[in-house]
């Protein structure tokens, strides 16, 4: 069930290689099944947030993928099985979503080794869900550092999935106490963000059927991502529905496959010229604190220079140049930001060209167990960024309450 590659001079070439092809798997049953209505089938976890039958399935298909290939690998992944406990309903669908998709994946793509993962019955997927937290880096108070593991979100953006928006998979590798590896899938993001602002343009101008004209316009518009980086060699993207080609014994695989190199926008004229990232839902980050600050460095609030995008895909438009800066304040004094959540876009960011901190300027430290110990998020192309801090902090010091 794993497959070799040769040895290769690229870092984590290897791992790179099965990230991309695990994601990509995952990525094509999510997709189908955001279009579907019974992906509306739904729990609610203990923490009030929604999990679907894509969320367990996606999980299941890149731990598996990963282990087979790297057995000693361990895993920190949101989702648990607890959530499924005698939902026998559930527990078939994820396993039936699985096989259906298998069987798509080797149709569509025509890779040539065996499957990448193994999930054959409802016991070994529990099971395969279950190495994202039973284990020593997830228990207790963990201290991870010099460990090797991986973190996943199998789909982030679980309200934007079940909205048919934005939504990401997205797996990260955590090595020397760093992300070395970065893999985000987004089966919904328009390649060319620029068609969304001209729609909206259009849109806003419109006098007829704007229904379907918006479902005519959207389905022209070319969508889906598969976005790598690796430490110290760059950030990729290429179509996330396009068989990947990867030759054993070729040293820069990334700029060799159907993949381009990524930068952020550099050399802005003025930092009213920044273009905003925010997360979409109101609970998740304080839109209130980030209209003071965008209003504070003087950027208008338009749609065109503030965009409202679920998941990591925020990054991912950050990193190929269709947004600056991602705001992510937040909503309460105790929220910690799950390192599932970061991870993956961190690297994506920094390998781009951009920085990523805390709210008050500080580094990222994905070794402290499941959450981030710090408070907030701020991406940006680098350019701003201590403009950006001072704002946040003039922000929240004459707000002492968050929202
Ligand atoms: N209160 C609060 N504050 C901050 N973040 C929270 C909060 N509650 C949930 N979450 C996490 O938000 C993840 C989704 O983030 P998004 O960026 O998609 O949210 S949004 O765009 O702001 O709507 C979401 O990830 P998924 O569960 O994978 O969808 C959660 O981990
Ligand atoms: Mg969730
Ligand atoms: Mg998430
Ligand atoms: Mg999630």
């Amino acid at each position: 069930m794993s497959f070799s590659v040769s040895s290769c001079p690229f870092p984590y070439y290897k791992e790179a290689l099965v990230a991309q092809l695990a994601v990509q798997k995952a990525s094509l049953l999510t997709k189908a099944l955001s279009e579907e209505l019974s992906s509306k089938n739904t729990l609610i976890k203990n923490d009030k947030s929604p999990v679907t039958v894509g969320d367990f399935a996606a999980q299941a298909i890149i731990i598996s993928s990963v282990i087979n290939n790297f057995p000693n690998d361990k895993f920190i992944a949101e989702e648990s099985s607890n959530d499924l406990v005698s939902n026998e309903y559930l527990t078939n669908q994820i396993l039936d979503k699985i096989l259906v998709n298998n069987v798509a994946f080797d149709h569509k793509f025509g890779y040539n080794h065996n499957r990448l993962d193994d999930l054959d019955s409802i016991d070994k997927i529990l099971n395969t869900i279950d190495l994202g937290s039973n284990n020593d880096l997830s228990k207790g108070d963990p201290d991870n550092r010099n460990k090797r593991f991986w973190t996943l979100d199998p789909i982030d953006g679980t309200k934007g999935f079940l909205r048919n928006d934005q939504f990401a998979i997205c797996l990260a590798l955590i090595e020397n106490n760093t992300v070395q590896l970065a893999v985000i899938g987004v089966p919904n993001l328009p390649v060319d963000l620029d068609q969304i602002l001209i729609n909206n343009d259009y849109i806003n101008n419109y006098n007829g059927d704007l229904n379907s004209f918006i479902k005519e316009k959207t389905s022209l518009i070319e969508k889906g991502g598969l976005f790598t980086a690796v430490k110290n060699n760059g950030a990729f993207f290429q179509p996330l529905f396009n068989k990947i080609n990867h030759t054993s014994d070729d040293s820069n695989f990334l700029q060799e496959s159907n993949s381009i190199k990524i930068n952020m926008r550099k050399d802005l004229n003025s930092i009213s010229d920044l273009i905003i990232c925010e997360g979409y839902e109101k609970g998740h980050s304080s839109h209130s604190t980030q209209s003071l600050i965008k209003s504070k460095l003087g950027i208008s609030n338009t749609p065109s220079n503030s965009l409202k995008i679920d998941s990591q895909a925020k990054y991912c438009c950050l990193s190929k140049g269709d947004a600056d800066v991602y705001l992510r304040l937040p909503i309460s004094e105790s929220y910690q930001e799950n390192i599932w959540d970061h991870a993956s876009g961190y690297l994506l960011i920094t390998e781009s060209g951009g920085t990523v901190t805390d709210m008050f300027g500080n580094d990222l430290d994905f070794t402290k167990g499941r959450t981030l110990k710090s408070k907030g998020i701020i991406a940006s192309n680098n350019q701003y960024h201590d403009q950006i801090i001072k704002a946040v902090s003039e922000v929240l010091n004459g707000k002492i309450v968050l929202q």
